[in-house]
Formats: structure tokens, sequence, C-alpha cells
């Protein structure tokens, strides 16, 4: 069986025995008594990949016996989404040879939870990977023209999430990206240019090492050339730009995990919006230590936004405190503040 395939239910059968005695009483709602079975037989493994009910698993990670695995999700977890970057226990058959399938009985707990809102583009919230600690925000200086506001909703999600973000700015060999950078000044993040034949490979795969990256960005900037490039084996597909609209052909359609040396790169399909419907703002400023000490004296429900009344950030930033750096960093809270507005 492969494990594209559409049918997300037809390994029940094997299981209806173990489903018939963990199905709440259809009667009654009382609370169920049955015990499930613990699972202690169950393995560990990460989530590489999710497509169409069907979840690829990595078993054995860093032993003599890792290998990849096929898994459907359990029906007890059937609200609960399993994503790329989930670290899971299986049951069944783990051996990964063809026509096994597993059973995902457990999502263990998460480090990290990327997630985007439903928006006007996307009408469904949507986790879209879990554990990470990196975002690789990959913009390009040209073809498509970089979206500064877009850029600053991917901030807001990792800032928001707990990951730290660093910029790839590809296609510098098209258009000097000096001018756009300037929007990002105030941030703490590392840089990095790529260019056609110039890939900044060594510096990728050093920022990378030993962590678990997601890369993100809109559809065409180049992140699946600059996931070849550093995946040899990936073979993600390259889409062309349309030269008319500047616009990239969706050619990535699913979540993937890939090693790259002791880390790993979660290349995600291109978007053109990120919702964030779920984010609150102080989990922004929080990313903001030293803005957020100042804030403590600004005055209940301050927004910070340029114009409100008495904040303290503004009127002390305003007066030198933290010297230039000081305003470009508000410059940018607010900037991802509202975003949110
Ligand atoms: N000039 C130039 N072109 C590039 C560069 N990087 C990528 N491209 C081209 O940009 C186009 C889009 O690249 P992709 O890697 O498919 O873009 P993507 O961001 O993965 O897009 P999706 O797959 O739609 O998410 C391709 O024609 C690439 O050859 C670069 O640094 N310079
Ligand atoms: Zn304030």
């Amino acid at each position: 069986m492969s494990w594209l395939s559409e049918d997300n239910d037809e390994d029940e059968d094997k299981y209806a025995d173990y489903e018939a005695k963990s199905r709440p009483n259809p009667k009654g709602n009382r609370a169920r008594t049955k015990i499930r079975p613990e699972h202690k037989d169950a393995v560990t493994g990460r989530v590489l990949t999710v497509d169409r009910g069907r979840y690829l698993v990595l078993v054995g990670e860093g032993t003599p016996e890792e290998h990849e695995a096929i898994a459907s999700r359990a029906s007890e977890l059937r609200k609960q989404p399993v994503v790329t970057g989930d670290r899971v226990d299986l049951v069944g058959d783990t051996s990964g040879v063809e026509g096994s399938l597993s059973r995902i009985v457990r999502i263990q707990e998460r480090k990290t939870l990327l997630r985007r809102s439903a928006d006007d583009s996307d009408e469904v919230e949507r986790i879209i990977v879990a554990n990470a600690d990196q975002m690789l925000i990959v913009v390009s200086a040209a073809n498509p023209e970089p979206r500064p506001r877009l850029v600053d909703r991917y901030l807001v999600a990792a800032f928001d999430a707990g990951i730290t973000p660093i910029l790839c700015i590809t296609k510098t060999d098209l258009a000097d990206p000096t001018e756009f950078l300037k929007n990002f000044v105030g941030l703490d993040i590392i840089v990095v240019q790529s260019a056609e034949d110039k890939w900044p490979l060594e510096t990728l795969r050093a920022l990378l090492s030993g962590h678990s990256t997601v890369a993100v960005g809109h559809s065409g900037v180049g992140k699946s050339t600059l996931v070849n490039a550093l995946v040899p084996d990936a073979k993600r597909a390259i889409g062309r730009v349309n030269t008319v609209t500047g616009r990239g052909r969706h050619t990535s359609s699913s979540t993937i995990s890939l090693r790259v040396g002791d880390g790993w790169i979660i290349d995600t399909p291109g978007v053109r919006s990120f919702g964030l419907g779920h984010v609150n703002p102080d989990s922004i400023l929080r990313s903001f230590t030293d803005l957020a000490e100042i804030a403590l004296e600004c005055p209940r429900g301050c927004t910070h936004l340029p114009g409100s009344p008495d904040c303290a950030m503004i009127e002390q930033i305003g007066a030198g405190r933290l010297g230039d750096i000081g305003r470009y960093r508000l410059d940018s809270l607010q900037r991802l503040l509202s975003t949110l507005a």
C-alpha cells in the first residue's frame, strides 16, 4: 500500500476489537470506564511528513536501526492534529517494509508549536510544525518583490511561538537588498544573503546544526532552490516564477523534514498569507526584553503604538534611553504590534 493512499481509515479493521472497547457508551454521556491499553511496547519516532492521513515517521533516530515507518493516526487522536516535527509513539508494524502500517497512539509534549490562524485566504487554523526552535524566513530581494509586512507576520508568529527567527534574503543578484533590510535593523536577528550560484551553504549549515529549523516564505522566493542545495537528495520541486505577475507557482505541497548535518530543516509550502488571530501582543513584547522592562512603567492597557497617551516606551526612548538602536527597536516592535491591531 502506498503511504500516499487517500483512504485514511482502511487500517481501522485491524484494530476493530480495540476500537470497540474504547468507544464511548453510545447511549450515555457517562465518562468512559474502560482503561485504554497503555501501549507499553510503543516505539517513539519523529514525524517527517504528513500526507492525506498517512504519516512518515523516523524510528530509532541516530541508531543503527534507524528507519522510516508509515503510520496512521489512532482514532482516539482523531481530533488532535499530528504534524511534521511531532514526536509520537507508535504501535503495530513499525518495520517500514512495503505494505506495513503502524499507528500513532500518542503525541509527546511539544516544545513549540507554530500555527497560523484562519484568515481571508484560508478559513481553517493550521498547525504548521511542532518542535521547531528556529524559523528561516526566506524573502527575495526581487521577483517577487520583498514584502516587509509579510516578513513582519512571520516574525510575529516566530516570537509568539518562542522560535528564533533568521532572515535569509535570496536573489541578491537581481537587486540590492540594503534598503529592504533597513526595516529589520531594530531586531536582534541574523541575516543571511543568498544569490544565484553563491548559495550561503556553509553559513546555513552552521546555523542549522543541532537545530530544528522551519523554513517559510512566499511562493517563488527560492526556498526550494536553497533547500535543494542544502539537501541535494531532497529533490524539492522548483517552480518557475511567472514573469508577468511575479508570483511563483505552488510547487511544494506538503511540509517535510529533511536532515541537514545533525540538524533538521522543515520545508513548508509557499504561503501568501499568515493569519495571526491567535497571537497575544504580550508574547511579542516579551521577545524585546529591553523594551519590555520599560513597558512596566506604561499605563495599564497601553498599546505602545504611535500616539499612545503616556506610553513610557515612547517617552523614554524618544528622550534617548537605549540610544539610536532603541529607536529602531521601538519602530520594529510597533510595526509588529500593529500587524495585530
Ligand atoms: N536570479 C535568481 N533566481 C533564483 C534564485 N534562487 C531561486 N531562483 C529562481 O526562482 C524561481 C523560484 O524558485 P523556487 O526555489 O521554486 O521558489 P520557492 O520559494 O521554493 O517557491 P515554491 O516552490 O512555490 O514555494 C526558480 O526559477 C529559481 O531558479 C537566486 O538566488 N537568484
Ligand atoms: Zn506603552
